[in-house]
Formats: structure tokens, sequence, C-alpha cells
């Protein structure tokens, strides 16, 4: 597991990451959100010991992690690591050596990254050739090169198309099968929704949200659609409940506590048949809205 606990990084004046605690647990996808500026390339950074923090520290496995251990991880910054002008494969058995594999396992995991991301025909092309998708998926091959015990990944879906995504996704889905932890951030909040198990949201350095989506979810006011046969005007004004929206028969609420949820649903009732009436599954942005305000 990866503990990251109470890091603080100042730029001058500026608290570019302040005080932030979390955890990318064991074979979890860990989406890191946050706006422009928000702090989650520094934090990463971080992780990775290529800033030093003011305080603060980064556990991996219980203890303080060690170079060794970041040797272990594959990482993708956000400035991109790779040299355009140098040949796809080239670049990634090299950097299978650098973390101590020999060619000829490096030649062959590269090969065989390279034709499961459709990419078997340009693997002597220089890299700068290639579609910007296409980049991006031998930036993705060039972290997961030398079987990582962690990813942190910069904004690896950034530019890919939904099919690209979910082609890298199960790729990296056999990393965590095996237990390997992934914090990746994005500015993708359907698509975090989507593929994440666990959620950080950052707001000006600071995590203001931490959970799996459906805990973010439940944490957050409850809301629920009223569908009836008959107007639904009269929810205005009844007790413990908030009218988000309403629309003649149609009505969007949020109840204060559950026993007003039923008084509710029993006056519905008594005034006509009720067509819906249940909670209503919130969108991550949303609630994102409400974190970052
Ligand atoms: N080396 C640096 N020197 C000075 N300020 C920095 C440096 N690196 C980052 N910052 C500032 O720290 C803050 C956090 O930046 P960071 O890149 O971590 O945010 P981010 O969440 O990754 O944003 P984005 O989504 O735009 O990439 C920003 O205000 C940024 O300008």
């Amino acid at each position: 597991m990866l503990e990251i606990k109470n890091l603080t990084r100042r730029f001058g004046d500026l608290t570019a990451v302040d005080d932030v605690s979390f955890e990318v647990d064991p074979g979890k996808f860990t989406g890191f959100v946050g706006g422009n500026g928000a702090g989650k390339t520094t934090t990463m950074r971080l992780v990775m010991g290529l800033l030093q923090p003011n305080s603060g520290e980064v556990l991996w496995h219980g203890a303080p992690v060690t170079a060794a251990d970041r040797a272990q991880f594959g990482y993708m910054p956000e400035e991109r690591g790779l040299y355009p002008k140098q040949p796809v494969r080239n670049q990634l058995v090299y950097l299978g050596e650098l973390h101590g594999m020999p060619h000829r396992e490096a030649r062959e995991a590269a090969e065989h990254l390279l034709r499961r991301f459709g990419l078997g025909e340009r693997m002597r092309d220089k890299l700068e050739k290639l579609s910007l998708g296409n980049q991006q998926r031998v930036q993705i091959a060039a972290a997961v090169m030398a079987n990582p015990k962690c990813l942190i990944l910069d904004e690896p879906f950034s530019g890919l198309d939904p099919d690209a995504v979910d082609e890298m996704f199960t790729v990296l889905s056999e990393f965590t099968a095996r237990g390997v932890p992934v914090l990746f951030s994005s500015h993708q909040l359907d698509l975090v929704e989507r593929l994440c198990d666990d959620i950080i949201i950052l707001a000006k350095g600071r995590v203001v949200a931490n959970g799996s989506v459906e805990q973010l979810r439940e944490a957050g006011q409850s809301q629920h659609r009223i569908r009836s046969e008959v107007d639904l005007g009269w929810l205005r004004g009844f007790p413990g409940v908030q009218v988000l929206d309403l629309d003649g028969r149609e009505a969007h609420v949020a109840f204060t506590d559950v026993a007003s949820e039923q008084a509710v649903l029993h006056e519905a009732i008594s005034r006509g048949a009720v067509r819906a009436f249940g909670p209503t599954v919130r969108p991550l942005s949303e609630i994102y809205r409400e974190v970052t305000r």
C-alpha cells in the first residue's frame, strides 16, 4: 500500500500541496481529481521523489519509501518522458534495461507490449511520427514496461479516444488484478467515475473529498425523484423536504431525514398513484462542484 502522509510543499509564498494525506490501496484504481493548479502533479512528483516535501512523508508498505522502492514504480510524468526523435522500441528496451532487465528480456517485453497496444508495425518509427493518441499509448507502455509494483500516472488518458481509454484500462487492470496500486490524475470526471475504485478530490492543494464513488455520493445530500399522476406542488412547504426541481408531476427533492422520506411517500400515495419514488444517482461532476466550491 502507498500512503501519503501530511505532505506539504511550498513554492515561495504558494502552498501547492497543503497537508495532503491519502492511501492508494493494493489492486485499486485511485483517481486523483482537481482543477488546474490544484496540486496533483506536485503531489505525484513528491511521491516519486522528484521534489522534496517541506513536511510529511510517503510510505510504501508501512515504511518510508526508498530510492530502491521508487525504482520499482512505474511513472508517467506530466511532461512525458520519452524522446520524440528516438525509435519507439529502442526507448522501451532502454527503459527496461535501466530497470535491470537483461537486453533480450527487455526487447521481448517491449515488442509484446507494442503489439498489445496495436503498434506492432510502428516499432522502428520515431516517436514523433506517431499520432498523439499512439504516442500516449507508448508513454503508458513505458510506465508498465518493467513490471511495476506501483503505478503513478499523470493524466494517462488525456488525448485518447474512448476506445483507446478502454484498451489502456484493460491493460492497467492486469496490474491491479495482481495487487498493484494505481494512482492516476485526470480532469475527465465521467471517466474517473466509470473507472475508479477510489477517488481523491484536491482543491487548492488540499484534499476536499476522499473515498469510493459510493461513499462520496452517500456523504453528500441524498436526492430523490418522485413521479406521480397528480400535481406535486404540495411538496413545497412540506416539512423535512427541500424541493430542488419541480415540474408538475415530477420532482427532485432532498430529504433532511429518513422520517420525512416516509412521510412524503405516504402523502404522495394518498393524493394519487405514485409512478416512481427513489434515490437518484448523482453524477460525480455534481459532487465535485459541491466539494470544490
Ligand atoms: N516548480 C514550481 N515552481 C513554482 N510553482 C509551481 C511549481 N510547480 C508547481 N507550481 C505551482 O503549484 C500549483 C500546483 O501545481 P500542479 O502542477 O501540482 O497542479 P495540477 O493539479 O497538476 O494542475 P494541472 O491540472 O493544471 O496540471 C500551481 O499553482 C503551480 O503553478
